[in-house]
């Protein structure tokens, strides 16, 4: 099985996937569309510039958090005790309008024997970050990769994120932040663990 096809079931086989050529024909009928002139000289490259930057920007769609939360480590001195990677910036795009979600994440587990590379919750973050999205999608992602593949005691992970389609356009409202949660195991269970990750997230 493909990593894309393991990773995510609404992503595009390579196959299907239109060409690049399709795809800098698309952003000419939106250039065109929303009053604009595709031919003129500043233009001219927008489209493969476009193209790329979009590669770019929604790289996640190629890559299986699977395989990055695969390496772990057991040799901690039997350290048990939560795990917090916190304020970990990312940028996603929302699967609405198509424009960007700008937040940070929260991301805590513990662990039980084994133990993450702390740069590997990063790029979990990326990896669902570089999609189509809503929070509340990429909240319960990113617990859901890491509940699966390390079987930890448990997972927390707070987003808090502003819209841009809620800012730049339509209600207009800046500097609102959406906060999402996804608690599992014992941060659910135990409501201990889930206020020490509340206050350790909300510690300066
Ligand atoms: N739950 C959730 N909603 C989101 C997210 N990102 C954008 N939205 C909302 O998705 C909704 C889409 O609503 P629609 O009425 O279909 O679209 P719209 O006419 O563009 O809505 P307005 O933004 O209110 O102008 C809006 O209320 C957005 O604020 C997200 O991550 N989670
Ligand atoms: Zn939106």
């Amino acid at each position: 099985m493909d990593a894309i096809v393991k990773n995510f079931p609404q992503t595009t086989r390579d196959s299907d996937r239109p060409s690049q050529q399709e795809a800098e024909e698309a952003v000419r009928v939106l250039l065109r569309w929303v009053g604009d002139d595709p031919t003129r000289e500043g233009l001219l490259e927008t489209p493969a510039r476009v193209v790329k930057s979009y590669r770019e920007l929604f790289s996640g769609y190629d890559m299986a958090a699977e395989d990055v939360l695969g390496r772990t480590f057991e040799e901690v001195a039997g350290y048990d005790d939560m795990v917090l990677v916190k304020d970990i910036p990312f940028f996603s795009h929302c699967e609405h309008h198509m424009v960007p979600i700008i937040g940070k994440a929260h991301v805590a587990y513990m662990p039980d024997g084994r133990v993450l590379g702390l740069s590997k919750i990063a790029r979990v973050v990326e990896i669902y970050g570089r999609r189509l999205q809503t929070q509340e999608t990429m909240t319960a992602q990113i617990a859901r990769a890491i509940d699966d593949t390390l079987n930890p005691r448990g997972v927390a992970v707070m987003i808090e994120a502003e819209h841009m389609c809620m800012a730049m356009r339509g209600v207009q409202k800046q500097g609102s932040t959406t906060l999402t949660t996804t608690f599992t195991g014992t941060f659910k269970t135990e409501p201990a663990d889930q206020a020490r990750f509340m206050s350790m997230v909300r510690s300066r």
